[in-house]
């Protein structure tokens, strides 16, 4: 409770009186519910400085202090429906056999002012402060535009000799967002939300700045009135004081029902982005004055209204446990499962912490009490972790050192913020994206072998590692029954695996989808190691030696190829057939420096070996034409690019031209 006074303290001047908030509303509305529980669990144990049964906050000294005559308060707030029908119930308890209609108003979200007029003229205004003594804010309040100065009843009746006024003071978003810009421009300090940029205003000493400021009152109550007025109702009372000049809520309705009530809110709620000015709720009141004044008050609170508020952005929650997810690619991502909480809208029970740094940055431990923020689509995050209430059994959370799925070693090289399996080939998280990756065009090249019957055929236990594709048709029965595959195009399947088992040592490396390892490298690697069995043999220093690798490519290469069963699903393809002639090692590249474009369909091969025969002859394949491009390969139905190299000048090959010319540097097809 100690705690919880002091961080409540600290955060009510940081409002109130500093109007530069640390926390958002919903966090600090979650640290006073957590109190106001205490208290209600341990009633012996309220502190007699306890904020709970308080209002606002204390004034800062620089103004004259006015003693309201009636005190100002606050509101109860409800959240959702249920608590809804509980204040309802309430009211109805204490009028049994009443009717009783609601009326409904906007709930502003700026501070409250109270205008005291006399004879008509204004003459004071007074800020809420602590509910009994407010700060004398006459001076600033005068200059608010649209309040009206003198008071006139249209109908002709003279205005009360004494009128008290109460509403609220804000600042319309735009005029919000135009103060920001016009401070930040100055180098002057910003205000958080608009409703601190009010009373910061209405706080200021010099009238001449405020009058600046685009303020506005709202109306929305009488409090004093001498003689009295004439209003049976909360909603009369509004619309006459409209009719004086005052401008009310621009949404102002009375109801017979809570389903009505429930209807308006969902309306507001949905609305509220459109509105001018900044609302963080619905206020619902009984209509009936007389009723309101049997019903009567609670400490800081009416027990005739309550203000149904919008679902907090920020909210309060334990984390229970931390998981670490296992992307399709191998990353390691950290989930918070928390202890259910509503905040923006929704429920929220697990959210990302994307990486083990910023666990570390937040210092999050399993047990610990964490702010989780949400707006609008937005994924949830942890926006703040609560030091002030770690339990002594809190645990710091630590990166696995092996794979919470498949038990291979974890890595996370030195300057990269993700951590990851390595067990690439044989990782049940990995496997769909390892199978895509080994079938594709410029891996395997297993043609027809989508993403859809990948997950077929491992969710049917017909594979479990891309080895297993080469046991597959040992098991054609199986796959006819496979939803959707006839007979042809299981045959098509069988037949495109086993022309995929002739390929070349650098699509194999690269099929291996080891991190870090493209098409280059892959090809470099060939290369330099020429045999599977050196390149298993291979070490940091002589990988490095390789072109296009560097020190951390060569440690995913280590660790990939280190682990255990990766090794045995490379043995298992190479048992299974899949071969590869002796890459020819290239001293020679007569083509270093030249870029070459590739246009038009190929007969013979593919756009991707036609690529790689120039890159092992040293050239740079480019997409596009320009004045740099040295030669033009054109197959048929070449279009533009052929007619730009022609324009240009530039030389242009046929396929057959092409190859002879490839033949002619020691290049067989
Ligand atoms: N972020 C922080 O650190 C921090 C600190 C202190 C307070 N707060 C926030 O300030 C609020 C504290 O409660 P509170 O007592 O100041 O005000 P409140 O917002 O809970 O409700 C009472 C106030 O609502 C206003 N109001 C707006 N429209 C109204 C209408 N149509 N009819 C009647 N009243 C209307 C009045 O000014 C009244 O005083 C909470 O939202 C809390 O989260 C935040
Ligand atoms: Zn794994």
């Amino acid at each position: 409770m100690r705690k919880l006074i002091d961080l409540i303290r600290i955060n009510s001047h940081a409002y109130y009186v500093m109007d530069a908030p640390i926390l958002d509303d919903g966090e600090y509305d979650e640290l006073l519910r957590r109190l106001k529980s205490l208290e209600e669990q341990h009633p012996d144990w309220i502190q007699s400085d306890s904020p709970t049964s308080k209002v606002g906050g204390q004034a800062l000294g620089q103004f004259q202090s006015v003693v309201h005559q009636v005190p100002m308060l606050s509101l109860g707030n409800v959240f959702n429906h249920e608590d809804l029908l509980a204040f309802d119930q309430r009211v109805r308890e204490r009028l049994p056999n009443q009717e009783i209609r609601y009326e409904l108003e906007l709930k502003l979200d700026g501070l409250a002012v109270s205008l005291h007029y006399l004879n008509g003229q204004l003459v004071q205004g007074v800020t809420r402060g602590d509910g009994e003594t407010g700060e004398d804010i006459s001076h600033t309040a005068k200059t608010i535009r649209n309040l009206p100065h003198v008071l006139i009843d249209p109908t002709g009746k003279p205005v009360p000799r004494i009128l008290e006024v109460r509403g609220e003071v804000l600042i319309p978003k735009s005029g919000f967002h135009k103060l920001n810009r016009d401070a930040e421009a100055r180098g002057l300090k910003t205000y958080v939300n608009p409703r601190n940029a009010a009373a910061g205003s209405l706080r200021q000493l010099d009238p001449a700045i405020a009058a600046t400021r685009p303020l506005a009152f709202y109306a929305y109550s009488i409090a004093q009135s001498e003689p009295a007025h004439e209003c049976p109702t909360q909603s009369e009372s509004l619309y006459w004081l409209k009719s004086l000049g005052f401008t009310v809520s621009e949404r102002l309705e009375v109801v017979d029902s809570i389903a009505e009530v429930q209807t308006v809110y969902d309306q507001i709620n949905a609305g509220r982005e459109e509105l001018a000015v900044e609302i963080d709720g619905m206020v619902v009141k009984v209509d009936s004055l007389r009723q309101q004044q049997q019903l009567g008050f609670l400490s800081r609170e009416p027990r005739w209204a309550t203000a149904y508020k919008f679902p907090a952005k920020a909210a309060l929650t334990t984390v229970e446990q931390i998981d670490w997810q296992v992307g399709r690619t191998g990353t390691l991502t950290p989930v918070a499962r928390l202890k259910p909480v509503f905040v923006g809208g929704v429920t929220v029970s697990n959210v990302t912490l994307h990486n083990i740094g910023e666990i570390q940055r937040l210092d999050v431990r399993v047990g610990d009490s964490v702010t989780v923020y949400r707006t609008g689509d937005v994924i949830p995050k942890v926006e703040r972790v609560w030091p002030e209430f770690r339990p002594a059994s809190a645990q710091v959370v630590e990166l696995p050192s092996n794979c919470p799925v498949c038990d291979s070693p974890v890595i996370m090289p030195e300057g990269e913020a993700l951590a990851r399996c390595t067990g690439g080939l044989f990782c049940p998280a990995q496997r769909i994206e390892a199978i895509r990756h080994f079938v594709s065009r410029k891996a395997m090249d297993i043609d027809g072998l989508g993403e859809r019957w990948a997950e077929g055929l491992l969710s049917n236990g017909l594979i479990s590692d891309v080895s297993d594709l080469y046991q597959l048709h040992t098991r054609r029965d199986e796959l006819l029954t496979l939803e959707k595959l006839g007979e042809k195009s299981v045959q098509n399947l069988l037949d495109a695996i086993e022309a995929s088992k002739k390929t070349t040592f650098a699509r194999f490396i690269y099929a291996l989808g080891i991190r870090g390892v493209g098409e280059n490298t892959s090809r470099h690697l060939a290369e330099q190691f020429q045999t599977l069995a050196a390149l298993f043999a291979a070490d940091l220093d002589s990988l490095k030696m390789t072109a296009d690798v560097g020190e951390i490519s060569a440690n995913w290469i280590l660790s990939f190829l280190g682990e255990t069963h990766n090794r045995q699903i490379i043995e298992r393809l190479v048992a299974a057939g899949v071969y590869w002639d002796a890459p020819v090692k290239r001293t020679r590249q007569p083509l270093t420096g030249e870029s070459w474009v590739l246009t038009g369909t190929l007969s013979r091969f593919t756009r991707e070996q036609a690529t790689m025969i120039l890159q092992e002859l040293g050239a740079r394949v480019s997409g596009s034409i320009s004045a740099k491009t040295k030669a033009l390969v054109a197959g048929e139905k070449a279009g533009s690019k052929l007619a730009k190299a022609q324009e240009l000048g530039i030389q242009t090959l046929t396929e057959d031209e092409f190859v002879t010319f490839v033949a002619g540097h020691g290049v067989e097809l």
